[in-house]
């Protein structure tokens, strides 16, 4: 039987370092600590690693600060803040960098679509007012995509469409020098109204761009081969700055283990299949659900059984046809819902499918949980996804989910 002391020798002994052995009966070792002499410091790496540590808030500049080192180190990353957009997590807003001289827009990440597009100097003037807006005139890296045109529609019958150029497009702090930037010079009421957002980046797959006659690849996949992996990260939160992460894994954003199943691309979305559900931390069933994985819409939208067994535990919840929606009183403590994938369990709290009062002072809530009966497919929107750390697996075609 070792004494803690030759115990503590030998390990040291196997694992390279000197040793001083404490006489028999002496409470007390020394070793000696090597000094690396080839690790090069740097600070906004070390200044990012103890605030991720200690949860404080991590600037965008910090972020490129410490991406634009490791890019420099031939491993490829990039690191941008995402905040919501209201106290509803309506929609989540990411600073974009297009052109030279940088020209600065807020923009809405999109997993559920293909094609990056920007109110520009080239949208009326009338839409284009209270939005920051990209003119291609102002970048000496801009060139005119001659003959491309593009138009695009999406789910909530918003929509926009216009010219094409490409610039060099800049997202925490990694840039893409020959990307395709659609200027709107058409967008809906929507859109002119939502003045928070400039535009949008379409995160899914190549296959759904709306560019015409040669469609165009997303920035991602034009990041993907030069990235350290082709994968990106989701971390949206509730009422609190997020991020997207390109090209690396921050684990450390994450509670649990990162589940993997395949992502099938084929639609252009990031579609996976959910193996169970269940409401209040109840055992998983095994009714499978196939939907996406979208930053693009608010809402976790499900099947009308899901929603019904969901809302069946909640006593003040019913459908408001003003509302087009289930609704409920604010003060109702609701129950969890949880969903299987990749082998892992993801539970949304009650208060994360709270989504906000009707209207502003109201006592009646708005489910974050709606039905996907109209749609067509079911959605794993914001609701869903701000409980997880979502790995986008381009490279392996995957999703991986893991608890938060
Ligand atoms: C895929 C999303 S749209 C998007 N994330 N760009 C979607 C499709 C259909 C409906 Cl009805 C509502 C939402």
């Amino acid at each position: 039987m070792q004494t803690f002391g030759a115990f503590l020798v030998s390990f040291l002994a196997a694992s390279g370092m000197a040793a001083a052995l404490p006489t028999e009966g002496q409470k007390t070792a020394s070793i000696e600590v090597a000094y690396n002499k080839n690790y090069v410091a740097h600070g906004p790496t070390a200044l990012f690693k103890a605030k991720r540590k200690y949860g404080a808030p991590i600037s965008d500049n910090l972020r490129a600060a410490v991406a634009a080192k490791h890019s420099l180190t031939k491993r490829q990353t990039g690191s941008a803040n995402t905040n919501p957009s209201d106290s509803a997590d309506d929609e989540y807003i990411t600073s974009v960098s297009i052109g030279t001289p940088a020209q600065v827009l807020p923009l809405d990440f999109d997993t559920g679509s293909s094609d990056l597009w920007v109110f520009s100097s080239e949208t009326p003037k009338s839409s284009a007012s209270g939005h920051v807006t990209y003119s291609p005139s102002k970048s000496s890296t801009a060139k005119k995509l001659s003959g491309s045109t593009w138009s695009i529609e999406y789910g909530d019958k918003s929509s926009s469409s216009g010219d094409v150029y490409t610039d060099v497009v800049t997202i925490g702090g990694f840039s893409v020098k020959t990307q395709a930037v659609e200027s709107a010079t058409k967008v809906s009421t929507q859109f002119v109204q939502d003045t928070v957002i400039s535009g949008l980046v379409g995160l899914g797959f190549d296959i759904g761009n709306q560019v015409s006659p040669r469609p165009q690849k997303t920035w991602f996949s034009n990041a993907a081969s030069s990235l350290a992996e082709p994968l990106f990260t989701a971390d949206l939160r509730h009422q609190e700055t997020g991020s997207y992460n390109f090209g690396f894994i921050d684990t450390s954003l994450a509670k649990g283990t990162i589940g993997y199943t395949p992502a099938d691309g084929s639609e252009g979305y990031w579609g996976f299949t959910a193996t169970g559900y269940s409401v209040g931390g109840a055992q998983l069933n095994r009714n499978s659900i196939t939907g996406i994985a979208d930053t693009g819409t608010t809402l976790l939208l499900l099947p009308d059984n899901i929603v019904d067994a969901y809302y069946n535990n909640v006593e003040s919840a019913e459908y408001d046809d003003s509302q087009e929606g289930v609704v409920f009183d604010c003060s109702e403590d609701l129950p969890s819902f949880s969903f299987g994938v990749g082998g892992q369990t993801i539970t949304i709290s009650g208060d994360l499918l709270n989504l906000t009062p009707i209207e502003e002072g109201s006592s009646t809530c708005f489910g974050g949980l709606q039905s996907s009966a109209d749609i067509g497919i079911n959605i794993f929107g914001d609701v869903a996804l701000k409980a997880a750390l979502v790995v986008f697996d381009l490279g392996n075609e995957r999703l991986g989910w893991a608890q938060k």
